[in-house]
């Protein structure tokens, strides 16, 4: 027994060490891979610089053409460069090992997935040799004779290496994640394509080692930023990052399938794919600010031309932030599609706030002439007759009064030779319309209204309740009201603000100048010279300022959107493709299909094509099937995705003492011994002030969240406290503790209050199988 025991521990040592010596084999020659990738880069680097220097010693004179050509010349250098510099890390991670193929089909997205082996590239006796092999990085390198060093992700040569299965191979016989820290090959994981074939690469037959990237990927500690996952995109996600962008792309995945990182990613290649069409713009919508400080840096070629926005919900408008929020039954009034109706009375009605004038005097060719209140009336009631917007109507409103005065004057009438009437008449109005009197009078009876007044002015409840008589109930006037009577703006509120933008107008003012640069020897060529007046990033955050409709709109987390939210991100896509991802049973909204009808006016009568993910990487089994158990509570009939991986560590039950503060506080200090990245503490949002009291000194790897707040956000481990709470805030509580609920790559903890009704092991009611 023992003499086996040792034989066969002598046998393991031996096919270690000759695994070892295999993979150092394969780690080295990836190493010298890298090593001429990197050489080829810092020679790239140079050339930029190069250029850059060049062009700024060749000095300011020259003509204008040639003045803005070296600008240009340097902006791109520019661009290259720090692209180059970005992307350097981790630069190289994958490779690919090919048969001979033959010419396959493009997909439609120009990816050419479709190709099969050549005939004959298999021999009878499952024995192949290797045609070409493929390395993938972040961006594309070229030798200096112009083979590929490496290959752009997102270029279509790199599809197979996300796309390839041993159920659907086309020719790759190896898929090898290249795992590497600065210049290091660190190890490399393949995967076997088509096991059943011996393949070789000048002479030495293909091994395959490691235990898979995918893995080794979502296994890895969080931080308080997202990471990107190209490396190890799967092939369900392919499909939709590489869609061709044409019309709508709409996405449903479960939590942790994959639905951000897949938009960001996506964002990234059809920048890649047609710059010259995204110079129009790529908005990313996201509902959180927190969410979008957790991806913003997932890929740095996101953000470095500009053409990339990625904004909150409550930022989407240019001088409001939102940094309030609205109890659910207030949220529920202020985002229903109703709100428009009351909107566009408020647009009108706004316009008589108390003290408007009700009397205009003036005095003409000597004589006083007087409007009275009833007169005005008419005229305001004349001039809004039709539907344009209020702040285009002044130049109208103006022209009726200074009819309406002229009338009065009886001059008309006492001179019937219509040139000299003519004559007469312009130079009232030039007298009355200069008049100081006059003008005074316009601006207060028709002052140009800002969204924000006419928000201000929906905060007096009786005026509400006049502009919202028979839309919304007297309890919904009086909560929207005192919500608008707070100081600050809250998410819904930027929606309303956006609305009132349009129905309100905005007058056409003269542009106003730029001040004439210093330097600037040439008129009109400043325009051309960005990067002397400003840098880079900050002519990047001007251009993605400025923009009011984008070319692409990727809108993410889009169950959350409510009507009035759609409309607002609607106007800023009219001309746009989508993309839209989310999943429906993570909806916090109170009433889906009001949404969903929003949404589908917003994308209008655009063709959509549908994909679903169905692959759950973030939790694993253990706390998936608990939360399935809310699934089934909250969106009856749903399925949930398949968890990917299992930890075996079971959601821990506990419930609170005397003190709730002290046991969330004692949990989640647990938990920060149990894992090395972040815990997060999900609370019903009415205690969001109050739970981070509760974990005061724990350092800043632990966050106290609102329900809300967990949107979209993942944690290595998560205190979820009095899930019955979180379930009762509001008709989508069930939802939201869903939400809750999946945030967790590790483990979880459910801490129970009384409401809870929790039995012997502390399950809460709700979670109970
Ligand atoms: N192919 C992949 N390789 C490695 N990690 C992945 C892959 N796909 C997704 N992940 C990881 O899984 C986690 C969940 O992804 P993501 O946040 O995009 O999911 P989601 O569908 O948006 O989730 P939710 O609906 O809950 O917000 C992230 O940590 C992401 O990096």
């Amino acid at each position: 027994m023992a003499a086996q025991a040792q034989q066969d521990s002598a046998v393991d040592s031996v096919h270690t060490a000759a695994h070892d010596s295999v993979r150092d084999r394969e780690i080295s020659g990836e190493q010298a891979h890298l090593d001429r990738v990197y050489h080829r880069l810092e020679e790239k680097i140079h050339e930029a610089e190069f250029l850059m220097r060049d062009a700024a010693q060749r000095g300011q004179v020259g003509t204008p053409g040639a003045l803005a050509e070296r600008d240009a010349q340097v902006f791109r250098a520019g661009i290259h460069l720090n692209r180059l510099n970005s992307e350097f890390e981790d630069f190289l991670f994958g490779r690919i090992d090919l048969l001979a193929g033959k010419d396959g089909k493009k997909g439609p997205d120009g990816a050419y997935t479709a190709v099969e082996p050549a005939e004959g590239a298999i021999r009878p006796d499952d024995t192949a040799d290797i045609a070409e092999t493929l390395h993938i990085g972040r961006i594309g390198v070229l030798d200096e004779d112009y083979t590929p060093l490496v290959i752009d992700w997102r270029a279509p040569a790199a599809a197979p290496f996300y796309r390839s299965t041993p159920v659907d191979p086309g020719r790759v016989v190896r898929r090898r994640v290249i795992r590497s820290k600065g210049r290091r090959v660190l190890g490399v994981e393949d995967d076997l394509m088509r096991p059943e074939i011996r393949a070789f690469l000048d002479g030495r037959e293909l091994p395959a080692v490691g235990d898979g990237a995918l893995m080794a990927a979502l296994g890895q500690a969080r931080t308080h930023s997202m990471r990107d996952i190209v490396a190890s995109i799967q092939a369900e996600q392919d499909l939709v990052i590489r869609a061709p962008a044409a019309s709508v792309t709409h996405v449903e995945g479960g939590p942790g399938t994959g639905k951000t990182a897949v938009a960001l990613h996506r964002a990234a290649y059809l920048l890649y794919r047609d710059r010259r069409r995204y110079a129009g713009g790529i908005l990313i919508v996201s509902p959180t600010p927190l969410l979008v400080a957790y991806t913003e840096g997932v890929l740095p070629s996101l953000g470095e031309e500009g053409q990339v926005a990625i904004r909150a919900l409550g930022s989407l408008v240019d001088g409001a932030e939102a940094t309030l929020y609205d109890s659910p039954a207030t949220a529920r009034a202020k985002g229903s599609a109703r709100m428009l109706k009351v909107l566009r009375k408020a647009a009108r009605g706004a316009l008589e706030p108390s003290g408007s004038p009700t009397r205009l005097r003036v005095v003409a060719f000597g004589r006083r002439l007087e409007l009275e209140a009833e007169e005005l009336a008419g005229i305001r009631r004349n001039v809004l007759g039709g539907t344009a917007p209020v702040n285009l109507l002044r130049p109208r409103a103006r022209r009726l009064l200074l009819d309406a005065l002229w009338e009065v004057s009886g001059a008309g009438a006492r001179h019937t030779d219509p040139e000299l009437a003519a004559e007469l008449r312009s130079s009232f109005d030039e007298d009355v319309s200069t008049e100081d009197s006059f003008i005074a009078f316009l601006d207060a009876w028709w002052p140009e209204l800002t969204p924000g007044s006419v928000l201000d002015a929906m905060a007096d409840e009786k005026r509400l309740g006049r502009w919202a008589r028979r839309v919304l109930t007297p309890g919904e006037v009086r909560r929207v009201a005192r919500s608008l009577r707070r100081e600050g703006r809250s998410v819904h509120d930027i929606a309303l603000l956006d609305e009132l933008h349009s129905l309100l107008g905005t007058p056409a003012r003269p542009r106003p100048r730029r001040d004439p640069d210093a330097f600037d020897q040439f008129g009109g060529v400043e325009e051309l010279m960005p990067q002397r007046e400003e840098s880079r990033r900050e002519r990047a955050e001007r251009l993605a300022r400025e923009r009011t409709e984008y070319a692409h709109v990727i809108v993410d987390e889009a169950q959350d959107l409510t009507p009035m939210q759609w409309r607002m991100v609607g106007r800023r896509g009219r001309h746009a493709t989508w993309t839209v991802v989310g999943d429906p049973a993570q909806s916090s909204w109170s009433d889906p299909e009001e949404a969903a009808a929003a949404r589908d006016e917003a994308l209008g009568s655009r063709p959509r094509r549908h994909f679903r993910l169905t692959v759950n990487y973030r939790n694993p089994a253990e706390i998936a099937e608990l939360a399935s158990r809310v699934l089934a509570l909250a969106l009856p009939g749903a399925e949930s995705p398949s968890a990917v991986r299992s930890t075996g560590v079971e959601p821990r039950f506990t419930v609170a003492g005397d003190s709730l503060a002290a046991t969330v506080r004692e949990e989640a200090a647990r938990l920060l011994e149990r894992v090395d990245g972040t815990v997060g503490v999900v609370v019903a949002m009415n205690r969001r002030e109050e739970a981070r009291g509760w974990l005061d000194g724990l350092g800043d790897r632990v966050v106290a969240l609102g329900s809300l707040e967990a949107k979209g956000l993942e944690y290595d481990a998560t205190v979820v406290v009095s899930p019955a709470e979180i379930a009762d805030e509001s008709p989508a509580g069930l939802r939201v503790l869903y939400v809750a609920l999946t945030r967790a790559t590790q483990q979880l903890t459910l801490v129970s209050a009384g409401r809870d009704e929790p039995d012997a092991h502390g399950v809460p009611d709700l979670l109970r199988d």
